[in-house]
């Protein structure tokens, strides 16, 4: 039996559930398909879970510093691990709850069904034994985690969709992959007393485009746990743990963590029934406005859509895909300045335009390290560097790279700035208070404005012209 409906969404993460909000308001003929655990990658393994363990590794880490405020005692505090990563468990099973409980659970089983759908055709889908014949479809079925295919499913072998799981963390970890995901769990795993080692094939690590926050990062990490970039790590059995090797050293761990990237999840989908031109990643070409798909009533939304992944995009898409699959008026996503931040302590962030992306005539690039800033100082986190750039004719704010404390503040202030096309002028004019960390975006800001007011050397036969004149 076939069933007819006005839309399907495909997948119910963050991008399928916007979609669901707004489709909803329009026709009550729209089914939801999903495969695997409802509850969203968000908050079953993604950003709550992993900010959970990030929260406590850094609490459980200030008891380094405790002893310079004069607590004492710090040498028989100790963690147990398995406690800790249930109480990640707890606060991951409340996020998802919190998911299910405004969403799906209020959904019938004709409106929500269970099961990884396949396009038999561009007018039909299949999940299971069901049919399903849809006006439109909405994919946003989301990113899932690469791991090289001799090391899937093997045992010792880890991702963020299993780690979260686990009854039992290891004693020592290789981290493979240093971006977001490597960097933050890797750090997180560290500071909870097990032997971290993070490889990465690049020579950046969380994907820092500019080389002199890249480096300061690099320095800052390291000084952790060792981080080995620059080479392809090779991975190899031993005595029921790994050896991993990068260039001339050899770690001995008893279990890999793969972070080396997720990419839209499309296989099960079997594009290539739709009959439209695939890219190599077997994507169809997508309009980034509508988010449709040529001559075709199909959105993709979120992270199917690949790029960097982030939750309020994967919302927003939904939301637009939604509008879209059932109004004639087509909205318009617009990519807004970017914005990146790393929960790593410190934070890592990069906002705007990316080092790599500009013009060096015409930039002007501010440098502050947050060694001297005061509040920084005061909490004992003054680690870091942070370069900001500005349009040498407009004066306007381009972007920022920076690696220091409390980053995820520093980057939504100057994001907004960007987007509104602040130039450095106006955003001095803004209200500063102290003692801030803040403070280092102001002196940032400072040198700034002396680099664009700053009159340009005459050259040597202009400075003669007055002597000879006055001669
Ligand atoms: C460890 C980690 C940390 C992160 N931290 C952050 C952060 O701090 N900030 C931030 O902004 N972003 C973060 N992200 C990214 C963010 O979580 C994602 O961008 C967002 O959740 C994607 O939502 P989505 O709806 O596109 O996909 P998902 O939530 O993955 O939903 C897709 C759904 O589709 C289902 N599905 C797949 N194929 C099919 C099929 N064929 N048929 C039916 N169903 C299917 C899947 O099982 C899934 O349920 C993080 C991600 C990870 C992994
Ligand atoms: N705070 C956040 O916003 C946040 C946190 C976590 C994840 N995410 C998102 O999740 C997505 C996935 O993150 P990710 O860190 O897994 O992917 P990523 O693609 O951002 O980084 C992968 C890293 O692995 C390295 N790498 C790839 N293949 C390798 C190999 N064979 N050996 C060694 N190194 C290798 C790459 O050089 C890169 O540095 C990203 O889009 C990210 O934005 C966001």
């Amino acid at each position: 039996m076939t069933t007819n409906v006005d839309v399907a969404i495909i997948g119910a993460g963050h991008a399928g559930l916007n979609a669901v909000k707004e489709v909803r308001k329009v026709t009550d003929r729209w089914i939801l398909i999903n495969g695997g655990p409802l509850g969203t990658t968000c908050a079953r393994i993604g950003c709550m879970p992993s900010k959970v363990a990030i929260h406590l590794a850094d609490t459980y880490q200030i008891r380094q510093r405790l002893e310079r405020y004069g607590v004492g005692g710090t040498e028989h505090l100790q963690i147990d691990r398995q406690a800790a990563m249930e109480h990640v468990r707890d606060l991951r099973d409340t996020f998802v709850d919190l998911v299910l409980a405004n969403t799906t659970d209020e959904m019938d089983e004709e409106h929500l069904v269970d099961g990884y759908a396949a396009f038999i055709d561009s007018d039909r889908i299949k999940v299971g034994d069901q049919i399903i014949a849809p006006k439109a479809v909405i994919i946003a079925t989301g990113a899932r985690s690469v791991v090289p295919p001799e090391w899937e499913a093997a045992d010792g072998v880890l991702t963020v969709d299993t780690l979260f799981e686990q009854e039992r963390l290891p004693e020592s970890v290789a981290v493979i992959g240093l971006g977001p995901i490597g960097l933050e769990i890797g750090q997180a795993l560290h500071r909870l007393g097990i032997d971290v080692t993070g490889f990465d094939h690049g020579e950046r690590i969380a994907r820092i485009a500019d080389p002199a926050v890249n480096r300061a990062a690099i320095d800052i990490f390291q000084r952790e746990f060792p981080l080995l970039v620059g080479h392809e790590p090779s991975i190899s059995r031993r005595d029921g743990g790994f050896v991993v090797r990068s260039g001339d050293n050899q770690v001995d761990v008893e279990a890999i963590f793969f972070a080396i990237g997720r990419h839209a999840h499309l296989k099960p989908l079997h594009l290539e029934r739709l009959g439209v031109p695939l890219n190599d990643q077997g994507m169809p070409l997508v309009d980034p406005g509508t988010l449709k798909l040529s001559k075709r009533p199909i959105y993709v939304a979120g992270d199917a859509v690949g790029g960097i992944a982030n939750l309020q995009r994967a919302a927003e898409q939904g939301r637009i895909a939604g509008w879209n699959a059932v109004h004639r008026r087509q909205r318009r996503y617009r990519s807004r300045a970017p914005m990146a931040i790393i929960f790593s302590e410190p934070n890592i962030a990069v906002v705007g335009r990316q080092w790599h992306t500009l013009d060096p005539d015409r930039t002007a690039v501010a440098q502050q390290r947050f060694g001297p800033v005061g509040r920084a100082l005061i909490m004992g986190q003054n680690r870091g560097l942070m370069r900001v750039y500005a349009d040498r004719r407009s004066g306007r704010l381009l972007g920022a790279a920076m690696v220091g404390p409390r980053c995820e503040h520093l980057a939504h202030l100057l994001c907004w700035a960007i987007e509104s096309g602040m130039t450095v002028d106006r955003a001095l004019e803004m209200p500063f208070y102290h003692p801030v960390i803040e403070e280092a975006l102001q002196d940032a800001l400072i040198e700034l404005r002396e680099m664009l007011h700053a009159k340009p050397s005459r050259p040597a036969w202009r400075r003669l012209i007055p002597r000879l004149s006055s001669a």
